[in-house]
């Protein structure tokens, strides 16, 4: 489903006047409908892999090959935006630990507006909307009031909600449990089950081990290009 060859990223710091290199030649495999975890210590460039999957970022060199289910293969670093787009809407869902928070937008309006995106009709959306708000425990007397309020954990719950909704054929989950309770985790772990069992194909960075132990069928290791970070 994704295949990433000799990926190559690194940052310019400007007010430095300095280039940092984040990842350099990774290559990795996921299989479709498998579940690859990614660990590693912090500023190993996990993160870094996933938004450049997600092309908010730009490598600098390498492709990312994805089997789309509208364009066929395609390698995300040199697709059209348009296609991006495209693809960001139905195929592949990002979860991060921030919530992308519109103005004016309730957390249900905001699920439903998920779901509008990938075709639902009003009352279908309304429906599906609710179930997952219910699902991740969110309060139903927050399901009518703006999310830039809300509490972290309530704001993940609400993202991952958004995500998963869309029943994307990849879902790239960037610590989805971090700040989140027992309870909470729980219910994650159970939607990402159910998508998992659908063939969903997955990539997720967790620093909570045990909640990756049974989900994933590999896990990825990174390591840090240096333990002092050096300027190329
Ligand atoms: N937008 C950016 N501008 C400059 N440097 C960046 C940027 N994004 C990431 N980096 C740097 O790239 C390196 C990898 O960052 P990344 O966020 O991918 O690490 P990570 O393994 O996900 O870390 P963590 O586990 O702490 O979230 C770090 O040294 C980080 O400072």
């Amino acid at each position: 489903m994704i295949t990433i060859e000799n990926l190559q990223k690194s940052f310019t710091i400007h007010h430095l006047n300095q280039t940092f290199p984040a990842l350099e030649n990774l290559t990795l495999h996921v299989q479709e409908g498998g579940f690859l975890g990614i660990v590693g210590k912090s500023g190993s460039g996990k993160s870094t892999i996933l938004k450049s999957i997600y092309r908010t970022y730009e490598p600098q060199a390498g492709s990312i090959w994805y089997d789309s289910a509208a364009f066929g293969e395609i390698d995300l670093l040199t697709a059209s935006l348009r296609d991006i787009i495209y693809l960001r809407k139905h195929e592949i869902g990002y979860v991060s630990q921030f919530l992308n928070v519109m103005p004016r937008t309730t957390a249900l309006e905001l699920v439903m507006q998920s779901l509008y995106g990938v075709g639902a009709k009003e009352e279908e959306a309304l429906e599906k909307a609710k179930s997952a708000l219910r699902h991740f425990d969110i309060d139903e007397k927050l399901w009518n009031s703006y999310p830039n309020n809300f509490s972290g954990g309530e704001k993940l719950r609400l993202n991952i909600a958004c995500a998963v909704v869309k029943e994307p054929r990849l879902l790239l989950l960037d610590e989805p449990t971090a700040s989140l309770d027992h309870a909470s985790k729980i219910k994650v772990r159970e939607s990402i089950e159910k998508l998992k069992a659908r063939g969903t194909t997955l990539i997720g960075i967790f620093h909570d081990l045990e909640f990756m132990e049974g989900l994933c069928d590999q896990v990825f290791t990174m390591t840090k290009l240096s333990e002092e970070r050096t300027a190329i």
